[in-house]
């Protein structure tokens, strides 16, 4: 109780609003138990519970977005026995937490369990993120977003063959999560070692070398009982089990796909070893060719030096050296941050624009205008990537990553040394040293004070800020702030432009952080970038995406139909579709649970829906 107090006191002193709860959002026993717990508590009356308790449940950004900041405040805290927990949902406040990295570290403890595969930039923070951020930052570069992505468009033509080869032109599609996933897991094979991977039903090529034969090949290798793809596919599917639960004790199940999870691990394991040493052979004969992006390659020639004989040692004369279990562990979280993340921004993408039928009639338009003639295979990089940043392709992945973004909140903690002044609410107040924070992407995407609202088309009464609305991103900005990045002193690399087109709708600093803000922002977002924006160039450009909905009418059946049924039957497939999205949470990126939303890919001119719907 007398703790309770002290941290009472603390919360007064601060000047930020504050409520009281039983205990710490991350106290592991409430974590495991609040389901029990939650039920009880919401029999007492609201006033007792309803300002403490949603902080308190799993994924309490994504269920309440901005709701419940709106009601009890964009910036508040939580005082428990045992400290300060901070919530903001507040612009200002937020990218001032971002840009004092020093005073407002990342909270590293929440990342733990990713360090198994080796120290990386993704979970440490002080002097050794710096260095592996400066070693990383080195592959991520516009030469190298060049590449990526001429081969996210040859991936992404893969994947349309994929579709019309396996499952015939115009099918119903219940895999298009798995199969985006695939798509992603194809570029960052690209993106993190320099394999050009192919899909199911591509043959490799006769003059494939021995490497991309051996980690593009469908069937496991000699000596592995899984293949390369299907490895990395499988243990990420597994990650948090597998990171949680040791080997050992999961061999003991009784289960195929328990003993699959851990068997893929295993290969996972056995191929990134042979991959560095494989890099390390390559640098010893001169092999590289400087043709691809391949940040494993980039590491291992900037750590070791190799004799022609492959004696590889760790250089002296240089400071952007990593070991050998540094090396595995940013291969890792490479393929953590960088896989699921963009997935789903593709994916969320898709089953969104399947019902905007004005917005897909206007992304066509705008595709036609922009490329003309020219085939998506002759893109070039330098001529049409800020073009189609700033058109509705950029609108759609930018209005995806504020409704649905892939990474719901980021966690910052307060130095324990000293509190920290920050403007809360126009306020001067300090924040508490010691203070967890937690930054809600999903709550300041949907903050009012910050994004121009306008009325719902389809809540009656309400604004649109919960809606999909590409269109939005073509509205006047609020702030008239200077669009160049601020010169925030030290260099970590990485890209350096605003997340947005300079022709859309710009918002202002802190609001729009779906790749998070200042130094320890996501080293991957142009990377990210050019891979959704050429799928969806590539897949838009001959497609159109509706709903299927087999699940109530047959193909004769909606032949036969008028528009207003037409019209009602398709909104029973948007219905589901957004209950499955209400239903999403949050792991380690925000995630579709249960049924695969139903899609139909159709040719252009072959819709049954989305080119009258909305008109
Ligand atoms: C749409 C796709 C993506 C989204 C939304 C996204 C989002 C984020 C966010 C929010 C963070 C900060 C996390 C935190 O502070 O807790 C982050 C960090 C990071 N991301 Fe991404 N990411 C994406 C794609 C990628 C890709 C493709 C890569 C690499 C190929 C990547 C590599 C990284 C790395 C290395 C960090 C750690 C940076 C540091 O701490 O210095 N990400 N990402």
């Amino acid at each position: 109780l007398s703790s309770w107090r002290r941290q009472l006191q603390r919360a007064k002193a601060s000047g930020i609003r504050y409520y009281i709860s039983p205990c710490s959002p991350w106290w592991i026993p409430w974590q495991m138990t609040q389901t029990l717990w939650t039920p009880a508590i919401k029999l007492l009356p609201k006033p007792l519970w309803e300002a403490w308790l949603p902080p308190l449940t799993t994924d309490y950004s994504w269920k309440w977005r901005h709701d419940h900041f709106a009601k009890f405040g964009d910036t508040f805290l939580l005082v428990h026995p045992f400290g300060l927990h901070m919530y903001t949902a507040e612009a200002g406040a937020i990218s001032a937490i971002t840009t004092r990295r020093d005073h407002f570290p990342k909270h590293t403890a929440q990342y733990d369990i990713l360090t198994q595969f080796g120290n990386n930039v993704l979970t440490s923070e002080g002097p050794l993120w710096r260095h592996h951020r400066k070693v990383t930052a080195a592959s991520f570069n516009e030469r190298n977003a060049a590449l990526v992505f001429k081969e996210s468009i040859r991936q992404s033509l893969g994947l349309i063959r994929f579709w019309e080869e396996t499952k015939g032109r115009g099918a119903t599609l219940h895999t298009a999560e798995h199969d985006t996933m695939r798509l992603a897991l194809n570029i960052i094979g690209y993106v993190g070692f320099g394999l050009k991977l192919p899909w199911p039903q591509e043959k490799m090529p006769a003059d494939a070398d021995a490497m991309s034969a051996k980690y593009g090949s469908v069937a496991p290798p000699q000596g592995y009982k899984m293949s390369f793809v299907n490895a990395m596919a499988t243990l990420l599917e597994n990650v948090l089990t597998l990171l949680l639960v040791p080997s050992w004790l999961l061999w003991l199940i009784p289960y195929e796909p328990t003993r699959e999870a851990v068997q893929s691990r295993h290969d996972y394991e056995q191929f990134i070893d042979e991959l560095i040493d494989v890099k390390i052979r390559e640098a010893g004969q001169g092999e590289h060719t400087d043709e691809g992006m391949d940040i494993m390659g980039q590491l291992v020639r900037s750590s070791y030096d190799v004799d022609s004989a492959g004696k590889a040692k760790l250089k002296t004369d240089t400071k952007a050296v990593m070991s050998r279990d540094e090396i595995r562990g940013n291969a890792f979280v490479m393929i953590v941050a960088g896989h699921e993340t963009t997935a789903n921004a593709i994916h969320f993408t898709l089953i969104q624009m399947a019902s905007c039928a004005a917005s897909q009639r206007r992304l066509h338009k705008e595709l036609d205008e922009l490329l003309g003639d020219k085939n998506v295979e002759d893109l070039d990089y330098d001529e049409y990537l800020n073009p189609l940043m700033g058109s509705m392709v950029g609108a759609c992945m930018n209005e995806t990553l504020r409704v649905l973004p892939p990474v719901i909140e980021m966690p910052k903690i307060v130095t324990p040394s000293q509190d920290q002044p920050l403007v809360v609410d126009g306020k001067s107040c300090a924040v508490p040293a010691g203070t967890i924070i937690t930054l809600s992407a999903a709550g300041v995407h949907m903050n009012p004070k910050h994004w121009p609202e306008k009325p719902s088309r389809l809540r009656p009464g309400e604004d649109d800020l919960l809606d999909y609305v590409p269109e939005r991103w073509f509205r006047n900005s609020k702030s008239d702030e200077k669009f160049d990045v601020e010169d925030e002193g030290e260099d970590y690399g990485g890209f350096k432009g605003r997340d947005t087109s300079a022709s859309l709708f710009r918002p202002e600093r802190g609001a729009y952080i779906p790749f998070s803000e200042g130094a320890r922002a996501c080293l991957g977002r142009r990377i990210a970038q050019v891979e959704v924006i050429a799928a969806l160039a590539v897949l838009f450009r001959q497609y159109s995406v509706e709903l299927a909905v087999d699940e109530w009418a047959t193909d004769e059946e909606v032949a036969a139909m008028d528009r207003p049924q037409r019209r009602a039957l398709y909104q029973k497939a948007i219905d589901k579709r957004d209950a499955t999205i209400r239903g999403a949470s949050s792991l380690l990126t925000l995630k579709l649970r249960g049924d695969d939303v139903a899609l139909r890919f159709v040719k252009r001119g072959e819709e049954r829906f989305v080119d009258w719907l909305e008109e």
